[in-house]
């Protein structure tokens, strides 16, 4: 495990030392916007936990800061230790080594029902026997609040979620939707130092799914509750957090703002994972000139060590030169032959084929690109700002 800090993946104003690269990235989260000197609600540090006589290590050495009252969406293929990680924080898993501090309090010794943190899981996991005001109650008895305190939270939780009129309701005669918002308002009903929530989406239809994304997020920016939420969904991971950790093999690859994590990836899995790349195999040559194995060469970062390298471009960073029309002063011109089209509403993604290889390219709708059509040539422009670039 490096101790190295990871490198900072800021554009400076120089665009030809741009795009980034992180020989090794350590599980550490970068400085976190917001976070500033203050203590941070939760800290992470180096938690790890291994499986099956240690041969599988779901989570390696998972270290974050998250301000108080932040979501953060922890993003990853299946398998990749996030639900291990969330189930550290809310003390349902004890890690192999590490700590978990909440607003300066070391809990990672306490048990799950000391800790005050709401859970909410992708099944239910309600009591079908009970109402909707019941299972909301659920969890404040054992914190010892009377009769009336609970039925008063409850009240009060099962309103935050808009459910006020279902109180006397079961589970069976409600909704998937409703039932998720009756695990929520559960969680909330104790008033948490912090919201888990656990693929809470995933039983969801399509559209529920967005509606009860965006109540989640709502309520949870209006009662400033900090929350980290656990996801394989990347769309839903950049809409709704406030900072995305992705995580992979275990690994914390990268903490960032969404917009961060789209447009500066810090790794090539990060590159690969979130959203659409084209992919440029090649080399970087001596002073950080990285060559395309097709052809063609960018000036991409002056201190870029010399070796095989990937070079990640997103698609709606792909300059349309207009035919008579010069390209961008330090952007690689290509002559492009359109192979596809696709037309999505609000924009157009055109696929060519270069002599760098296949590019995807995205436009607005009404972009004076979006007029190609398969067969046509075109000349498409990368900016070496744009592209990130990661030893092989
Ligand atoms: N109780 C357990 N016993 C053995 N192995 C486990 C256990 N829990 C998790 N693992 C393994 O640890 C790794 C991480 O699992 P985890 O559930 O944290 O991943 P995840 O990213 O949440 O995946 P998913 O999105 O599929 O839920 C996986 O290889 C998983 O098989």
């Amino acid at each position: 495990m490096s101790s190295t800090s990871l490198r900072s993946t800021t554009v400076t104003a120089d665009p030809l030392k741009s795009g980034a690269l992180t020989p090794e990235v350590p599980n550490t989260a970068a400085p976190q916007p917001g976070a500033g000197a203050t203590e941070p609600h939760l800290r992470l540090e180096a938690l790890t936990r291994r499986f099956g006589a240690g041969a599988v290590l779901a989570a390696d050495h998972v270290s974050l800061t998250l301000p108080k009252g932040a979501l953060l969406a922890l993003l990853g293929p299946s398998g990749c230790g996030k639900t291990t990680t969330l189930r550290m924080i809310a003390g349902l898993e004890r890690p192999d080594s590490g700590r978990v501090v909440v607003a300066g309090r070391d809990v990672t010794a306490l048990p799950p029902h000391r800790r005050n943190m709401g859970v909410v899981f992708q099944s239910y996991a309600l009591f079908p026997h009970m109402t909707a005001a019941a299972n909301a109650a659920f969890g404040l008895e054992m914190r010892g609040l009377n009769r009336a305190e609970r039925q008063a939270r409850a009240a009060e939780a099962l309103a935050m979620v808009g459910l006020e009129a279902l109180a006397d309701r079961k589970p069976r005669a409600m909704s998937g939707g409703q039932q998720q918002r009756v695990a929520l308002a559960r969680a909330l009903a104790i008033r948490p130092d912090l919201l888990l929530l656990d693929e809470p989406l995933s039983a969801l239809d399509a559209k529920l799914r967005d509606s009860v994304r965006d109540e989640i997020r709502s309520l949870q920016q209006r009662l400033g509750t900090t929350a980290v939420f656990v996801t394989h969904d990347q769309a839903e991971a950049l809409a709704m957090a406030d900072l995305v950790g992705v995580m992979n093999a275990g690994r914390l690859e990268q903490l960032a703002t969404p917009e961060e994590i789209f447009e500066r990836p810090a790794t090539r899995f990060v590159a690969t994972f979130v959203g659409r790349a084209t992919r440029f195999a090649g080399r970087v040559e001596p002073g950080g000139v990285f060559r395309a194995s097709g052809g063609g060469a960018l000036q991409v970062r002056a201190d870029m060590p010399e070796g095989p390298a990937e070079a990640f471009l997103r698609p709606h960073r792909v300059v349309f030169v207009p035919p008579g029309a010069a390209a961008p002063g330090d952007a690689l011109a290509l002559e492009a032959r359109v192979t596809r089209r696709t037309y999505t509403g609000e924009a157009v993604a055109i696929e060519s084929e270069t002599a760098a290889g296949p590019l995807h390219a995205e436009f607005p709708a009404h972009h004076a690109a979006a007029s190609l059509r398969p067969g046509d040539m075109a000349r498409l422009a990368v900016r070496p700002a744009d592209l990130r670039v990661f030893p092989a």
